[in-house]
């Protein structure tokens, strides 16, 4: 029988400060928020309508005036249909015999019809317009927040508030920008019927006009009121979905799925989900009971205003000022324009609603924009001959410690240059700077005397070929695992492709893939398989070497390679045509030995240069050499690596 298992203690108790105050949050979220009152969010309507429309015409120009034209069609409908209704009423109210009174009230009994035809034929046109140009938005929007994700610089992933405003965008996008379109399209159409049936009770009598009001605005109040506290809600908790979005997550990665089983860290892995689950729930229940009271409130209050405005019409019929039968229709006219009047309080409110996520895509859409480095004119040299690193000191975004130290170094063209040291003295920092994936904090790094800061971002990238220290697939086949190193490449017959996984050893694992290079990376394909570690280094070099750049940088990149398959990368890299820089990262000295130049890291700064026997030359007691020396003894003996330090 399977023992029970103790329920075990969260592991992360003790951290309810951090939930009460994340110090993931920053003090422009707070800002942000504040901005947001809502008699700012209701000034800030007609933008949102007219951001809107511009993005449904520039999709369908032809279905926004549909809708247009259906929509206000709609609106006078309704109201000649009401207007033709007093008349019905008041043909029916005369003293004359019923026979007459019926006759006489025919050809108004034709109009409502008539109206209630156009009007419903109007509404079915606008809505399929609706839907369509809805359909078009939502793919449009997932797309630009997309795109904005994938081309903001890395340095937005070191800062906590982007990912949540990415989080609330990507929802907008997928679901909020175009509901905020078809609230429009309701508001507009409610509108106009308001317009139509308010104008028809001011016909009757004017005065009845603020009795309406008095018996709506309440209502209006209280759900505008809620919609503000529901998104402040949504936005506050924003961090905490994320946190636990990303343990949600864990369920179906196929990576975490052996450790969480293994460390049986099931119970601890709830915890942590029930500790935000729990956090979330409150607020919710918490708004739940105060939107509760204040729709309560609103709803006394709209019911006084009713009783007032029907006051108000029995005072009229008994001071003489309407006639009986025009009362019977001001009547309708106050049920019709309240139900109208309801129906644009919702449909604003829910405008209002959607209106705030509008805001919130398109400020993620802003604030991506802002943090990508407007193009210049000048371009980075392709193919340079020269890298400089000229006193380059580096923090990383949202952090004031420096991890790299007054940094100087110089590689020349076709040079094959290794960077050693211990963990986290700054190699692969140094080797995203050198990629161009960071600006420097102070100093300068130049490509052919160029400064990179100088020069368009994006051509950076051009000859730049890189193999990360944790080697990536794609949820792609594995030729486009391949192809992706330069998607825009012409490969006929794939030649260059089978070149590059022939010197990565690529070429084995597709040989050995259940279906050979149509293989998918991911066991969540039905042709998908799981490749080894080795494996996807194997493919993530081939990657690289299919881009061919002029510059490769390789962080560790035969990490998880057995020893045949190292020295058949090696042997490629060594093989790589003389005008291809590369840099090397790795702490398998054996492989640094060949190269032309090392480069000796030790807490961010350089601390030596040369050539392995340079290196070698300045002995015992220096950091090079004793970090060679510890691995080159350890297959002399094996009580060499107890004795390191
Ligand atoms: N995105 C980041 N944000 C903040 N600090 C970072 C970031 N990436 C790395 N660091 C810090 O920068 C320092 C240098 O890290 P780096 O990855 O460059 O070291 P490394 O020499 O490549 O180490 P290893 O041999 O373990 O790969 C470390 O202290 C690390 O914690």
């Amino acid at each position: 029988m399977a023992r029970r298992r103790r329920p075990v203690e969260n592991p992360f108790a003790g951290t309810e400060n951090e939930l009460v105050t994340p110090k993931w949050r920053s003090a422009a979220f707070e800002t942000q928020a504040r901005n947001t009152s809502l008699w700012r969010m209701v000034l800030r309507l007609p933008d949102t309508a007219r951001y809107l429309a511009a993005r449904a015409w520039a999709q369908r120009p032809t279905i926004v005036v549909l809708v247009l034209i259906t929509t206000a069609v709609s609106g006078v409908a309704s109201g000649v249909g009401l207007y033709s209704t007093a008349s019905v009423l008041r043909q029916l109210f005369t003293t004359a015999p019923t026979p007459q009174r019926l006759l006489a009230a025919v050809p108004a009994v034709l109009v409502v019809m008539s109206a209630l035809a156009v009007q419903r034929l109007a509404d079915a046109i606008s809505q399929y317009g609706t839907e369509v140009t809805s359909v078009l938005m939502r793919r449009a929007c997932g797309e630009e927040v997309f795109t904005a994700s994938i081309t903001v610089p890395v340095s937005a992933y070191d800062d906590a508030t982007w990912y949540d405003a990415r989080e609330l965008a990507s929802q907008s996008g997928s679901m909020h920008v175009d509901g905020a379109w078809t609230r429009m399209v309701t508001a507009v159409g409610s509108l106009t019927g308001l317009a139509a049936t308010a104008t028809t009770l001011a016909l009757l009598d004017p005065m009845l006009l603020p009795a309406l009001l008095i018996s709506v605005v309440p209502d209006s109040w209280a759900a505008l009121s809620n919609s503000r506290a529901l998104y402040d809600m949504m936005r506050r908790l924003s961090p905490f979905r994320r946190r636990r979005w990303l343990i949600e997550r864990l369920a179906d990665n196929e990576e975490a799925a052996p450790e969480i089983r293994a460390y049986q860290a099931q119970p601890a892995l709830l915890a942590e989900l029930a500790k935000f689950g729990d956090i979330l729930q409150d607020e919710e229940l918490a708004l739940a009971s105060r939107q509760a009271r204040t729709r309560l409130l609103g709803r006394a209050a709209g019911g006084v205003g009713l009783g007032l405005a029907y006051a108000l019409l029995g005072l009229f019929v008994l001071i003489g000022r309407v006639p009986l039968p025009v009362a019977g229709s001001a009547l309708i006219a106050i049920q019709t324009s309240r139900a109208r009047l309801a129906d644009v309080v919702l449909a604003v409110n829910r405008l209002y609603e959607e209106s705030l996520y509008v805001n919130a895509f398109r400020e993620f859409l802003r604030d991506c924009a802002d943090r990508v480095r407007p193009a210049v004119a000048g371009r980075a040299p392709t193919a340079p001959e020269t890298y400089e690193f000229a006193h380059v000191s580096f923090a990383y975004p949202g952090s004031e410690k420096l991890v790299l130290h007054d940094v100087t170094l110089r590689i020349r063209r076709g040079e094959k240059v290794a960077f050693a040291g211990l963990n986290g003295s700054g190699k692969t920092t140094t080797a995203k700077l050198l990629a161009g994936l960071y600006l420097p904090t102070s100093g300068r790094i130049l490509r052919d005397g160029v400064d990179v800061a100088q020069v368009d971002p994006d051509s950076l990238f051009d000859g730049v070929a890189i193999v990360m220290q944790d080697a990536i697939h794609w949820p792609v086949s594995l030729a486009d695992n391949i192809r992706y190193g330069r998607p825009d490449r012409h490969d006929l017959d794939d030649t260059a492709l089978l070149a590059a996984a022939a010197a990565a050893g690529a070429d084995d694992v597709a040989a050995s893939a259940p279906h050979g290079w149509r293989t998918m990376l991911s066991k969540q394909f039905v042709l998908g398989t799981h490749l080894s570690g080795g494996q996807e280094q194997r493919v993530a070099i081939a990657r690289a070497l299919f881009r061919q750049g002029s510059l490769l940088i390789a962080d560790e990149p035969t990490a998880s390679l057995d020893a045949l398959a190292e020295a058949r990368i090696y042997r490629s890299l060594a093989e790589l045509d003389e005008d291809t820089t590369c840099v090397l990262i790795t702490h398998r000295m054996a492989s640094v030995r060949t190269c032309t130049k090392i480069y000796v890291f030790d807490e961010g700064r350089v601390v030596a240069e040369g050539t392995h026997d340079e290196l070698m030359s300045l002995g015992p007691g220096t950091r090079y050499h004793d970090l060679y020396q510890v691995q080159a003894a350890a297959y002399q003996s094996p009580d060499a690596l107890s004795t390191a330090s």
